[in-house]
């Protein structure tokens, strides 16, 4: 489709967002850009992409009933998840009835449970991971563990951004990491998947974009994590030419195997030239937050470009390049950032403040960037412009 309409209009080109974070903000906005008219759908009001959106609903997106209801009221030319947690098997009946889900319903599905996305890159496809085993009884993660050995990683099948995720070291862990994995699930209690420990040198996001004229893929993302959640990353990783080439026949393999049109971020550990596949967000990912900076089209225009079915053409990278996240710890829902003129006080500096209505615990509220002479400096740079921010409670 090469035709937008007039928003609000009988002729409009709809997408509906499901799930209206950080990243489903930035991609609204570069659909307003063209002129698309968005409805936005999340758990709670005001999210940061409803503040950007013509509309929005608050619906329990894990409720299929609900679902629905929002979808066919709207009928939107386009659904767009935006987090894992949908009723995604609510999805494929409305892909199967001739809704188009982005990149594919059955991408959502197996993306929104580790278990599927997983047995479909190691067995289907063939592609190295980590060893693993599920398991649904503390029994059977015992076992589990075991077998693996020390260090391994338990993770709930159904969480993101590191909730309920645990490194174990040694027995003593064992029975913590079972607890915390049961409380973080996002969908609740349930099955865990431990995973052998990769001891790898770095690790990337390989942000991958299915458009009408083929696969694009962007310079490798590096990323540092810190229990399981992003704090810090950068464009270009250096990389070795045959470990670069295996990146991109492994994301090649996995997000030709999802289908449709988007961008995917594949998460990749690297040894030498040794790569496994870890998981894939069949849409934007946070560590490409640093593509508002390093590119001319981010990752977020190029999702809405490859929806729409634009050409992308070329992706122009400006350099060494970096993200900080902004952390905010409390309890507040008027939250205020202050300093930032210091913040942006050096060249080549750029943040976003989500706007998330409140805080209740930890929460990432905002994102410094920086461009610089080299990736340290970036890095560098990027952290000093997060850290002078001023979080007023
Ligand atoms: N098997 C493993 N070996 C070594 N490190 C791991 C392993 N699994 C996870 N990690 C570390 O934990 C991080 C988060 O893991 P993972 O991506 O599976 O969690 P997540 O909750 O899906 O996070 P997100 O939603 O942010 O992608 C990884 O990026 C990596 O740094
Ligand atoms: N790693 C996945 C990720 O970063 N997802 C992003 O975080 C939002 C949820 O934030 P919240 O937990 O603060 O509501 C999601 O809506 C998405 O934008
Ligand atoms: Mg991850």
């Amino acid at each position: 489709m090469t035709r937008i309409g007039t928003p609000l209009s009988p002729t409009a080109t709809r997408v509906l967002m499901c799930g209206c974070g950080e990243l489903g903000k930035e991609v609204v906005i570069e659909l307003q850009r063209l002129g698309v008219e968005v409805i936005a759908v999340d758990r709670y009001a005001n999210a940061p992409a409803m503040q950007v959106a013509h509309r929005s609903h608050v619906i329990n997106m894990l409720d299929g009933a609900a679902l629905r209801a929002v979808i066919e009221a709207e009928k939107p030319h386009f659904i767009v998840p935006e987090i894992e947690a949908i009723a995604t098997a609510t999805l494929v009946e409305l892909e199967a009835e001739g809704f188009t889900v982005i990149p594919t319903a059955r991408a959502a599905q197996l993306t929104m449970n580790r278990e599927g996305i997983r047995r479909l890159a190691a067995e289907e496809l063939d592609l190295p991971t980590s060893p693993y085993h599920f398991a649904d009884t503390f029994e059977d993660y015992s076992k589990a563990v075991e077998d693996l050995g020390f260090p391994c990683v338990v993770k709930p099948v159904m969480s993101s951004s590191g909730k309920g995720q645990s490194l174990l070291r040694s027995v003593d862990d064992v029975q913590k990491a079972w607890d915390y994995a049961q409380e973080g699930g996002r969908a609740g209690k349930g099955r865990v998947i431990i995973e052998g420990f990769i001891d790898f040198d770095y690790e990337i996001t390989l942000l991958t974009v299915r458009h009408v004229g083929g696969t694009t893929f962007c310079a490798p993302v590096g990323h540092r994590q810190e229990k399981g959640d992003y704090q810090e990353s950068w464009q270009p990783q250096a990389m070795s030419p045959i470990a670069l080439a295996e990146s991109e026949r492994v994301a090649k393999a996995v997000t030709e195997a999802l289908g449709g049109r988007g961008l995917f971020g594949v998460e990749l550990f690297i040894k030498g030239d040794q790569v496994w596949f870890s998981e894939v967000s069949p849409r934007p990912h946070d560590t490409g937050l640093v593509t508002l900076i390093s590119q001319d089209l981010s990752q977020f225009a190029l999702h809405a470009r490859a929806i729409l079915g634009l050409p992308i053409p070329l992706i122009r990278q400006f350099g060494p390049s970096a993200s900080a996240v902004i952390l905010v710890e409390g309890q507040s829902t008027q939250t205020a950032f202050a300093n930032l003129g210091a913040a942006l006080s050096e060249p080549d500096t750029a943040l976003r403040l989500f706007g998330k209505p409140e805080v209740n615990g930890q929460r990432r509220m905002g994102v410094a960037l920086a461009r610089d002479e080299s990736i340290e400096a970036a890095r560098a740079k990027a952290t000093r412009a997060s850290q002078a921010v001023v979080v007023e409670l």
